[in-house]
């Protein structure tokens, strides 16, 4: 079964969001920046393959957005099976080098009103329910996740 890599690239509320070229019956539809894991490679190599041939990034990858099949994996299209880690770009500047017609950040709240693979979606929505958790716990306490380890108080 072919194994997809792909990333979930966050800017503060924003994600990155690529618009695919080809093949003809993909081409105009928005997904997530990633390819095929190739023989051999281990999935988070590809994923940072992939972001650097197709946008010219370097990226960060953090914890897998975890989707339902055993793995942690998402099913995606043509029967193929995809892990996406949420990320950061930490060089270069995304452009759509290849393969793609066009990439932007957009609000990761705003970000279905583009025409997704439809397979993506729930990975969108599983984004913002961990997005809303994470303000939550923020909320109840800001320090644990601003400021790092707290001082005791004088
Ligand atoms: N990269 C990516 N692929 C996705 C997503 N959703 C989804 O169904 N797919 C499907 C589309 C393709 O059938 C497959 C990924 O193939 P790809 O064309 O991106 O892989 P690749 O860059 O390695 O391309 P190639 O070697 O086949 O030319 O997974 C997504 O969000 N990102």
């Amino acid at each position: 079964m072919v194994l997809v890599a792909a990333a979930a690239l966050l800017r503060g509320s924003q994600l990155l969001c690529a618009q695919r070229s080809a093949p003809p019956e993909l081409a105009g539809l928005w997904e997530f920046p990633g390819g095929k894991v190739e023989d051999g490679e281990e999935p988070r190599s590809a994923a940072h393959r992939e972001l650097a041939e197709e946008l010219g990034i370097e990226v960060e990858l953090g914890e897998l957005v975890v989707g339902p099949n055993a793995d942690g994996s998402w099913p995606v299209l043509g029967d193929a099976r995809m892990l996406v880690w949420r990320g950061e770009v930490v060089g270069g500047s995304p452009a759509a080098l290849q393969d793609h017609a066009d990439v932007r950040w957009v609000e990761l709240a705003e970000a279905h009103t583009l025409a997704w693979i439809e397979v993506d979606r729930p990975i969108l929505a599983a984004l913002i329910a961990l997005a809303g958790e994470e303000s939550v716990l923020q909320r109840q306490d800001p320090q644990r996740l601003d400021q790092g380890p707290r001082r005791p108080t004088p």
